[in-house]
């Protein structure tokens, strides 16, 4: 790593287009703080951001690093640097069980098919699943699938957990269960979220707003300014009646 690099993830002057959006323009940012917030509207670019920092997309202009190294190099060096969990387990799910699924994140660590399954099946065991190692993944309900895509997450280990609404699917106990698997987590952890509460207490939290960072700080701060923002183009709205709809 060369002097003085930045450790984390870092994007320079990025250009991001998807289609005709042009999503980010020139976009700056050194994520390095530990746990990390991500807010905003739909459509702001939170997801594109993640695609970008995992090396899903490559800008068209500008440059995204890891420790000062291009992130596409860093990445065929150490294959598990960089984690997704997507927002659609659809998405993320490749094999037709539980367990194959969990030992898919192992086979870069170098164990066997049967060894790695072997982990899974421990892994399962240990959060009181084990009775879903041969549950074809398709059976699974959508917060079940999403609880399936953390899991798979958790066991390959990757240096940055990039968590796109993560908590989206998940019940209130999965919900507590997730909070508190991030909050102990060794690594880097990256959170986009529509639920305010679960970012809130983050040293860092930035609002992505139509592709640019509008506030970027304590996750106090920054959730309590995307709140005002929020309630005050609510009051400014023009108040729509359903009369005539139900008819
Ligand atoms: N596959 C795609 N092809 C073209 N444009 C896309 C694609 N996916 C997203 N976009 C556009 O990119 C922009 C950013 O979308 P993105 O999915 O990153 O937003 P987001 O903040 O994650 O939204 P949400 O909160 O709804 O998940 C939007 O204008 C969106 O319409």
């Amino acid at each position: 790593m060369p002097m003085n690099a930045p450790h984390g993830l870092q994007l320079q002057g990025v250009t991001l287009r998807r289609g005709i959006t042009t999503v980010f323009e020139n976009l700056n940012l050194a994520l390095d703080t530990r746990r990390i917030g991500l807010i905003g509207d739909n459509g702001a670019g939170k997801s594109s951001l993640f695609r970008l920092l995992c090396g899903l997309d490559v800008p068209q202009a500008g440059s995204v690093s890891i420790g000062g190294q291009d992130l596409h190099a860093a990445r065929a060096e150490h294959p598990g640097l960089v984690g997704l969990m997507f927002q659609n387990p659809d998405d993320q799910i490749i094999f037709p069980t539980v367990q194959e699924e969990l030992a898919l994140g192992l086979r870069p660590a170098g164990l066997s098919r049967q060894q790695a399954k072997e982990q899974a099946r421990a892994l399962l065991a240990q959060r009181g699943l084990a009775h879903w190692a041969e549950r074809a993944v398709s059976s699974l309900s959508q917060g079940q699938r999403q609880q399936v895509c953390w899991l798979s997450l958790l066991i390959a280990a990757p240096r940055v957990l990039l968590l796109d609404e993560p908590f989206a699917s998940l019940d209130l106990p999965g919900q507590a269960r997730l909070a508190q698997d991030i909050a102990q987590a060794p690594q880097q952890v990256l959170v986009s979220t529509h639920v305010l509460d679960h970012v809130r207490g983050f040293e860092r939290v930035i609002w992505l707003d139509c592709g640019k960072v509008r506030e970027d700080g304590p996750g106090a701060e920054v959730c309590a300014a995307y709140e005002a923002n929020v309630a005050l183009r609510l009051a400014s709205m023009p108040h729509t009646s359903m009369d005539g709809i139900h008819g």
